[in-house]
């Protein structure tokens, strides 16, 4: 925490929404010598501590003390201050905290402990830890506790550990509605209870794409002041059968591969992407199937757009009405969907369903730059069949501005759903009986020097590696909410406008 001091002419402007605390202050620690104050025979003060913007959407707590001779004064003041911060109603009072201790650089534990935890008790707020002691603990957990005890739940880890705590929530609370998650057109109960993600993970991709940047300090002040970020979260099933939630990537393929051979090395940490990457690459290996999917008609946006999604987005917020209109009409009854249906068929490096940008710090501006973290749909993006060189010149777009859609073997579409067949299972689903299929090995059976892999990739489902060979999406506009209020625009400009303000006044 950094200390600020106002000397006299000097004025400081902090909306009371960005104020953490107000505390009347120790005399004894603070050093007075300094300032006209210094003079005052027996002085009082408070410290008001507020949220400071500084450059890449990062926040760190600030503080900035008042002097002056009159206690009574003094304590109009706190009460007066106090009082307006209770007026604050989005502000969670009662959190639940998973830590992974064993997520990213296995930081977990030390970072809640020396970074978040002394934020959240100056915000009052109050906590019940649980350090996880396997995966899918918290998870489990979510399935048990008493949830209506608290105003949110705070997972410390990476997107892995977030995916959990989601699946932890999501499946709660169809539980207690009475909703079967295995019925792909079930429509979802929303859970209305926020999730804030203190990262410490490898990717921290969620949150990322829903903050701006990945800082301890700075998700752990979005919480303390209650924000709110809606978020869609895609349903995956197979024949019926429920498998996952997700809400950043779902790809096969290319991070489908990276994912599998990285959860190998895992005590390499976050470096284990690096290597895994490498090694997917120089394989180069392709998929073949058929994709189908329904174009996401009721949104204003394209994945070609040029303008990205950040706080206030207005076409997320129009999605917000639609499904509010929707379930006006509809109540929790489902809508029969006759929308038409695109087949794709072909050859594929990687094909990626996100929900999100997928802005990380290895691709600031993710691989779906302009997708929406609201509006009910999600990009999905096809790396057709190319050589390695034209691959590496697809990747290298996601580390610079360059556009990464404009390749002829990329296509990119906006849907609300998706489903996916391998080209191993419709052969073996329509020819049982050809043995030469079984016998040829692992490569294309027309080109041996071709990298058609025969074999089927894995799915990478937000970092947790699914093997389906046949799978259906579903996005579900807004299923839940985070202590999160999507990218700001004009960050550096709101933080420069700030501090003119303090100097000014
Ligand atoms: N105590 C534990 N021991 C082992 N695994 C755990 C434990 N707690 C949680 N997990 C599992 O660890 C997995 C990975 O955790 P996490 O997402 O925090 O880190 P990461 O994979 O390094 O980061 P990222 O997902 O951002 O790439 C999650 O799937 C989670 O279920
Ligand atoms: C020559 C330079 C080429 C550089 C190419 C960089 C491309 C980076 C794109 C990163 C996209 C991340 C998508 C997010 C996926 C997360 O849900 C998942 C879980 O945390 N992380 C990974 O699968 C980890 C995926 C790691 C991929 C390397
Ligand atoms: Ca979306």
């Amino acid at each position: 925490m950094k200390g600020k001091k106002i000397e006299d002419g000097e004025n400081c402007f902090v909306p009371t929404s960005e104020i953490i605390a107000v505390e009347e202050t120790d005399l004894n620690k603070k050093q007075h010598n300094s300032g006209k104050w210094q003079k005052m025979a027996k002085p009082h003060a408070f410290t008001v501590y507020y949220v400071k913007k500084a450059r890449n959407h990062r926040w760190w707590c600030s503080d900035v003390t008042f002097w002056c001779v009159d206690e009574q004064l003094c304590n109009q003041w706190i009460q007066a201050l106090k009082e307006l911060l209770e007026l604050q109603k989005a502000r969670p009072k009662q959190l639940l905290v998973y830590i992974n201790p064993y997520g990213g650089k296995r930081q977990g534990k030390r970072i809640y402990e020396q970074k978040v935890a002394p934020l959240f008790s100056l915000a009052s707020i109050s906590t019940d830890v649980f350090i996880t002691e396997r995966a899918n603990h918290a998870k489990d957990n979510l399935f048990e506790v008493n949830i209506n005890k608290y105003d949110g739940v705070v997972c410390v880890g990476g997107d892995g550990m977030f995916s959990e705590v989601m699946h932890g929530l999501i499946g709660r609370m169809q539980k207690d509605s009475g909703i079967d998650q295995n019925n792909p057109k079930a429509p979802l109960v929303q859970c209305n209870i926020r999730i804030g993600i203190i990262p410490a993970g490898s990717t921290d991709c969620i949150c990322y794409s829903t903050v701006g940047i990945s800082d301890p300090v700075t998700s752990a002040l979005h919480i303390i002041v209650g924000d709110s970020q809606p978020l869609d979260v895609s349903s995956v099933h197979h024949n019926n059968t429920f498998l996952k939630y997700t809400v950043s990537l779902l790809g096969y393929g290319f991070y489908g591969d990276i994912l599998k051979d990285s959860e190998k090395k895992r005590w390499m940490g976050p470096m284990r992407y690096d290597y895994s990457g490498f090694k997917t690459f120089l394989s180069h290996h392709c998929y073949e199937g058929t994709i189908s999917f329904q174009p996401a008609k009721h949104t204003l946006g394209s994945p070609r757009d040029k303008d990205s999604c950040r706080t206030g987005c207005h076409i997320c917020r129009q999605s917000e009405q639609q499904l509010a209109e929707q379930r006006k009409k509809c109540g929790l009854k489902h809508e029969e969907d006759e929308e038409e249906w695109k087949v794709i068929k072909g050859k594929f490096l990687a094909i990626n369903v996100v929900n999100m940008s997928c802005a990380c710090p290895r691709s600031p501006k993710g691989l779906s730059p302009a997708a929406h973290l609201a509006d009910g749909s999600a990009d999905l993006i096809l790396v057709r069949k190319c050589s390695r060189f034209d691959f590496l010149r697809y990747l290298v777009r996601h580390t610079n501005q360059d556009d990464q859609f404009d390749f002829s073997f990329v296509d990119v579409y906006r849907v609300k759903s998706f489903q996916f067949t391998s080209k191993l299972l419709e052969d073996n689903e329509s020819d049982v009986t050809d043995i030469g299929k079984k016998h040829f090995g692992q490569f294309c059976r027309d080109h041996p020097a071709c990298c058609c892999n025969i074999a089927n990739s894995t799915w990478n489902c937000d970092g947790e590696t699914l093997d389906s060979s046949a799978i259906e999406v579903r996005v579900h506009c807004q299923l839940m909410k985070l202590f999160a209020r999507g990218i700001e625009e004009n960050c550096k400009e709101a933080s420069r406008n700030q501090s003119r303000v303090e100097q000014l006044l």
